[in-house]
């Protein structure tokens, strides 16, 4: 299956995140487009089968500089081709921001919600203020979208 990985991040580690949950994907059989700069036309160009979108929050529960272009493309677009693939969000945050903790994850959701995507698994939240190991933190997650994909 392909399967696209769109990542918002400011310091890197939703980036490292993302390309960890390649990594993972990939191993499982899959073929993944991760690029942090990718645009609308890249992701349509790949024709995904699934989408995963990994982002952490920023400012005041704002997606991070390098997703809003993307973000905005694909809101203007909303591709038909997308509606109904299975997808999940991965977001990052750091819960002592209270009411916007995990706000970007949520703006994905709800665009992932406007596309049509079915939202195979509910997000994750992974919270910097309980852990320096997102990226391992994800597995148990990620072996579970990754089963939802083979189902
Ligand atoms: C200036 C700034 C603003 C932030 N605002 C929020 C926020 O509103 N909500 C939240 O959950 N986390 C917030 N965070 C926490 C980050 O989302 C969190 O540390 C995340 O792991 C950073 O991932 P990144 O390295 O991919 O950017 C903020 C962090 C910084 C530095």
């Amino acid at each position: 299956m392909k399967v696209a990985i769109i990542a918002g991040s400011v310091y890197g580690s939703a980036e490292e995140v993302a390309r960890h949950a390649q990594q993972l994907i990939k191993d499982a059989g899959h073929e993944v487009l991760f690029n942090p700069r990718a645009t609308l036309a890249d992701l349509q160009t790949f024709a995904p089968e699934a989408l995963l979108a990994v982002s952490s929050t920023t400012g005041m529960g704002e997606l991070p500089d390098n997703i809003q272009p993307l973000y905005h493309q694909i809101r203007d677009v909303l591709p038909a081709a997308w509606r109904g693939l299975p997808g999940g969000v991965i977001a990052l945050g750091d819960a002592s921001y209270g009411d916007t903790f995990c706000a970007g994850g949520e703006l994905m959701r709800e665009l992932f919600g406007e596309l049509g995507i079915r939202e195979v698994q509910e997000m994750l939240r992974l919270d910097a203020s309980e852990t320096v190991t997102p990226e391992s933190d994800a597995e148990p997650w990620l072996a579970e979208f990754i089963g939802q994909l083979n189902a």
